[in-house]
């Protein structure tokens, strides 16, 4: 997969090389270029906003440096982009869609600043026959879209063939039977006087799964009731519901 991530402020997306992303790149898995959104202007003080017309608060960031820029960026016609831009007014950015972007070819990143980027860069780059996913990491504000795409970019990332050492990581992720995982626990057997619950030192694999499952169904009903009410009818077995 290739990721292009275009921005005012390139070093926000230093932490992509590093660590577990960072050797997906230096193993060819992952391909990321950061574009400073900048290189688009021709002034000398490289404007990149203006005034919103209709007035409001803050400043908007100018359709054409940005239409200059994403002409440059997704120049590709034989690697089909998909253009994400994070936004606070986007659709929720879920697993799901880390899913289905984890099959794209190429992703290309939009970060906004300011009150984000004129209405018109989306509009043209649409009626040009190019995706856009206008999307939100989250119900609470950012200051830019900077964050939002290291959340996604690693979210994606981690759904790559090879990335992973453990591949089951992936696969039995919170949110992949719908349910939040668990607690989890590791040596030793007692810590400060706390123990870890027998039945996972038991030996027994089917007690394990289920107390396992049990954990998750009460901490899911604690936290997160919404995942339980968007689960179908037929995702809780006699056991789950007596949980
Ligand atoms: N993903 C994601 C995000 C973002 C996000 C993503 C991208 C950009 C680009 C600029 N910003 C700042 C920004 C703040 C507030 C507003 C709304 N304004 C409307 C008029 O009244 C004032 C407020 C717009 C833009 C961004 C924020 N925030 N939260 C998420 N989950």
């Amino acid at each position: 997969m290739r990721i292009d991530v275009v921005t005012i402020f390139p070093s926000y997306l230093q932490p992509l090389r590093e660590a577990l992303l960072g050797r997906a790149i230096d193993r060819g898995l992952l391909e990321v270029a950061v574009h400073d959104l900048r290189d688009w202007t021709h002034d000398v003080h490289q404007a990149v906003d203006d005034s919103p017309y209709g007035g409001g608060p803050g400043m908007v960031m100018r359709p054409q440096v940005w239409g200059e820029a994403l002409d440059d960026v997704l120049a590709t016609p034989d690697l089909p982009a998909r253009l994400v831009v994070p936004t606070p007014a986007g659709r929720p950015f879920t697993q799901a869609t880390a899913h289905a972007w984890a099959a794209e070819e190429r992703l290309v990143f939009a970060c906004g600043r300011y009150e984000g980027i004129d209405e018109r860069v989306l509009l043209d780059a649409r009626a040009r026959g190019i995706t856009v996913d206008e999307v939100s990491i989250g119900d609470y504000v950012l200051v830019g879209g900077e964050v939002a795409v290291l959340v996604m970019v690693e979210a994606v990332a981690r759904l790559l063939p090879g990335v992973l050492g453990n591949p089951r990581s992936a696969a039995e992720d919170s949110f992949s039977d719908g349910l939040l995982e668990g607690p989890s626990y590791t040596r030793p057997e007692v810590w400060r006087e706390l123990a870890v619950p027998d039945v996972l030192r038991g030996g027994n694999h089917a007690a394990i799964a289920r107390w396992r499952r049990d954990r998750a169904l009460e901490r899911t009903r604690d936290r997160r009731p919404d995942l339980l009410d968007a689960l179908g009818p037929d995702a809780l077995d006699a056991a789950d519901r007596a949980a």
